[in-house]
């Protein structure tokens, strides 16, 4: 997919993963809308980059993904600045054990809200231009992990619900296809964490020291993947395994999905 020219919308994108990929669209040609809850961060950003790149190519709003009448709005206003969106992408995330349900709203809540916005707009079969629908996840979606339960529960339910759209016999006829990066932990400002925030906090701080990822790493899989005219469905895990290469499997097998592959002929960890 020649990413030139396409309009897209990204939530959460003030800081971290969410601007790292923000910039990786702009620089190949894109033009970005990005939604944050936070405005001092979100305004500062939108000014550096509309620095680098032009005013009309990037511009943020401020919306709270929980809220779905916010949501929803922040969406439209992409639709209308740019005429169409063809590219959404769901980022926006918290981890913080002490507020659980309010974690649910945003990781999983959030998301899938985002998903249905811009699947309604997208789908071809209700006079949409089609398009591609991607989140930013977690390795915690494709597992356990019992430093944060609630966490990962949220993201299981992300995985859950956009294969299930992913892999419907539907799926051409709405031209929309799916994707999701899983990555392990990430050098952003999320890992600055508080007491009980997860459980175990100084063990976790062990692990992360030594497994943790770039921002650039998770960057390079979700252009791999967004660019992938064939993908539809992929979890693409973003780890330190196998000497600091990522590598890809697909989970969805059925018609109109991809089929699994290992990017970079790598083995997934634990296969031969
Ligand atoms: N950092 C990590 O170790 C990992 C992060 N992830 C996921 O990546 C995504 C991005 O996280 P990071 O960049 O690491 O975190 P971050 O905390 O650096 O950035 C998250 C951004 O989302 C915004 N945000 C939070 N709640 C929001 C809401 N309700 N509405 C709109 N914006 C909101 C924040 O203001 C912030 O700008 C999240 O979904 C996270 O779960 C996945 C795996 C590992
Ligand atoms: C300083 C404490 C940091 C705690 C980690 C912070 C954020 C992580 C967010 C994630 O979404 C990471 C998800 C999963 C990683 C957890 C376990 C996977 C272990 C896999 C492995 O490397 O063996």
């Amino acid at each position: 997919m020649n990413l030139s020219g396409k309009r897209v919308f990204l939530t959460g994108g003030a800081r971290g993963i969410g601007r790292g990929i923000s910039e990786a669209l702009l620089s190949k040609g894109a033009m970005v809308m990005f939604c944050d809850i936070n405005p001092g961060t979100g305004k500062q950003t939108e000014e550096e980059l509309q620095k680098q790149y032009s005013s009309d190519s990037v511009s943020f709003i401020k919306a709270d993904v929980a809220d779905s009448q916010q949501l929803k709005a922040a969406f439209e206003a992409a639709v209308t600045k740019f005429g169409a969106v063809d590219i959404h992408i769901n980022n926006a995330g918290i981890l913080d054990q002490r507020i659980w349900e309010r974690m649910f709203a945003v990781n999983a809540i959030g998301t899938i809200r985002g998903c249905q916005i811009a699947l309604e707009h997208m789908r071809r079969d209700k006079g949409g231009h089609g398009g591609v629908i991607m989140n930013v996840v977690s390795m915690g979606g494709l597992g356990s992990s019992y430093w944060f339960p609630a966490y990962t529960a949220s993201k299981h339910a992300v995985i859950g619900f956009v294969n299930s759209w992913a892999e419907s016999p539907y799926q051409p006829q709405h031209g929309v296809r799916w994707g999701c990066v899983c990555p392990v932990s990430v050098d952003t400002e999320m890992l600055n964490m508080e007491e009980n925030q997860i459980y175990d906090l100084s063990e976790n701080q062990k692990h992360t020291a030594t497994h943790k990822v770039q921002i650039s790493d998770v960057v390079d899989a979700f252009m791999k993947l967004v660019q992938d005219e064939n993908s539809n469905g992929a979890l693409m895990e973003v780890s330190r395994e196998n000497n600091g290469v990522y590598c890809r499997r697909q989970l969805v097998y059925m018609n109109n999905v991809s089929p699994p592959c290992f990017m970079d002929n790598l083995p997934f960890p634990g296969q031969t």
